[in-house]
């Protein structure tokens, strides 16, 4: 029979979870204190343990218990619960060996389902031996339904850094966080939001995407908050703004960072107050909805150098996730490229040939500075191109993804290695690929960085033949 503990200093707590879960055929024992509880576990092995975050003994809350619990019993799935949800303090629990962390009060099926996924947890890892936080990738590829009413595929892959990316979106999901999602250009950050809104109770409201990058300065307030008849030449008629269009849903403002600074102070005070005055008007009106953006250059550095308003920066910084560019993911290569072959054959209604191992090592040696975007478009084309079941090969590549290797850009220099030329050249190669990615493949940052001009740069990424 599977044991289970409960611990929790509200007694109620501990007699419902036991009601519930002995229903179940569960041998369930309960504490009210965490010395206690710690005190069971060393006498009897559990299957599962609730533990309450916030216990009354001084010394032991659920993070400390949880850590003591992963080190007697290891294959124990702890699971926390909270009265006061912090998606950091889940964070650093999942981090930290925890099962999962669900907010109180729990229903009956909600235990239950809790605790059967726990088990079946333990009996896969202990079938085929997978690593911890496994169970967050639950389905590799998941399918959504985007905002323009496409259904969409979103790939989480099995990587450890995707995996990270799961948790992230799996914990802040469900809560009504500001986020902001930094990444470079392709990687998926407006795909994160989708996720994000389509796994949260807003789910069957509207998502609106505003791209702030392509707002003209004098239309920016009246896309976002609307405007009255007549408010500025051109409003022949009122207009409701992005605000109001996604009350009681979520408002994805995409390149957060081009928004002007006026703009920025009135969706500071939009935000803050959730209330909108629409341009020309002296009417407020209430708003209901939760923010995502997204940037693709550091927001931190944007405030350091006064671009953009710290204030703000720290309201929507309820929490931040970071969309890692295809490179640092190369372990998802294989799960990205099928399932993005299969979308075409979709579409194409026929079947694509398979992708030869040169065509395999050369996606794997490319850089994707297009990230995800650059992929599936490549993709797209060389399945295209493709004549039925023959194999994918080089020719159908684009001229980028052609490895020019390093030594194939060193061998344009005569000599040896003691040909000083050579030297210097090689060691300017390798600065600049360093240079060009810490900061993410943007030249002009990586000109600027290296103190030379971009013409320079570019004239240097020409003849050390780096393709970009
Ligand atoms: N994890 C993913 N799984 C499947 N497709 C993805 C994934 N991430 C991104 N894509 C696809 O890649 C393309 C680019 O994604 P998206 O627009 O979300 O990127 P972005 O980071 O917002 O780009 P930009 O910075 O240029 O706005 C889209 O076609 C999207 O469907």
């Amino acid at each position: 029979m599977k044991t289970i503990l409960i611990v929790d200093d509200e007694i109620h707590i501990c007699t419902l979870l036991t009601t519930i879960l002995t229903k179940e055929g569960y041998k369930v024992d309960h504490s009210v204190s965490g010395t206690m509880a710690l005190k069971m576990i060393k006498e009897k092995s559990y299957d599962v343990i609730f533990c309450d975050y916030r216990l009354k003994d001084k010394e032991i809350d659920g993070s400390i218990l949880s850590l003591r619990i992963r080190e007697m019993s290891p294959a124990t799935s702890i699971i926390v619960m909270t009265g006061y949800p912090d998606v950091r303090i889940a964070i650093q629990l999942i981090k930290q060996g925890i099962y999962d962390y669900v907010v109180k009060p729990l229903n009956a099926s909600q235990a239950i389902l809790l605790v059967q996924k726990a088990l079946l947890h333990q009996a896969v890892l202990s079938k085929e031996q997978l690593p911890p936080a496994m169970h967050l990738t639950a389905d590799p590829v998941s399918t959504y339904v985007s905002h323009r009413g496409q259904l969409s595929q979103f790939v989480y892959g099995n990587g450890n850094t995707s995996k990270e990316l799961h948790t992230q979106i799996k914990l802040i999901a469900p809560t009504d966080y500001s986020v902001i999602i930094l990444g470079e250009t392709g990687t998926g950050k407006e795909s994160v939001a989708q996720l994000i809104h389509s796994q949260s109770r807003r789910k069957d409201k509207p998502l609106v995407a505003i791209d702030c990058g392509s707002l003209s300065r004098e239309l920016a307030s009246s896309e976002l908050f609307g405007h009255e008849k007549g408010a500025f030449t051109g409003a022949i008629q009122a207009r409701i703004g992005a605000f109001q269009e996604a009350d009681g849903g979520t408002l994805f403002l995409d390149e957060i960072g081009n928004l002007s600074y006026e703009v920025q102070t009135a969706l500071l005070r939009t935000i803050q107050e959730r209330v909108v005055r629409p341009v020309g008007s002296a009417r407020e009106v209430h708003v209901d909805i939760r923010i995502i953006v997204a940037s693709n250059e550091d927001l931190q550095q944007a405030v350091l150098q006064g671009r953009f308003r710290d204030d703000l920066y720290y309201r929507l910084n309820e929490f931040t996730i970071n969309v890692p560019p295809l490179r640092e993911r190369r372990e998802d290569l294989p799960l990205f490229v099928s399932t993005f072959k299969q979308a075409v054959e979709d579409e194409l209604e026929r079947e694509c040939g398979p992708l030869s191992d040169e065509v395999l090592a050369a996606f794997y040696n490319y850089p994707w500075p297009g990230n995800i975007r650059e992929l599936k478009n490549v993709m797209r084309r060389i399945c295209l191109l493709s004549t039925e079941k023959a194999p994918i090969n080089m020719e159908s590549l684009p001229e980028e993804l052609h490895p020019v290797s390093r030594e194939l850009a060193m061998s344009a220099i005569p000599g040896t290695e003691e040909n000083l030329k050579n030297v210097t050249r090689q060691a300017e190669y390798q600065k600049i690929l360093d240079v060009l990615q810490q900061v993410r493949f943007n030249k002009s940052q990586a000109a600027r960085l290296m103190n030379i001009d971009r013409k320079t740069l570019y004239n240097k990424l020409h003849t050390l033949n780096i393709l970009l």
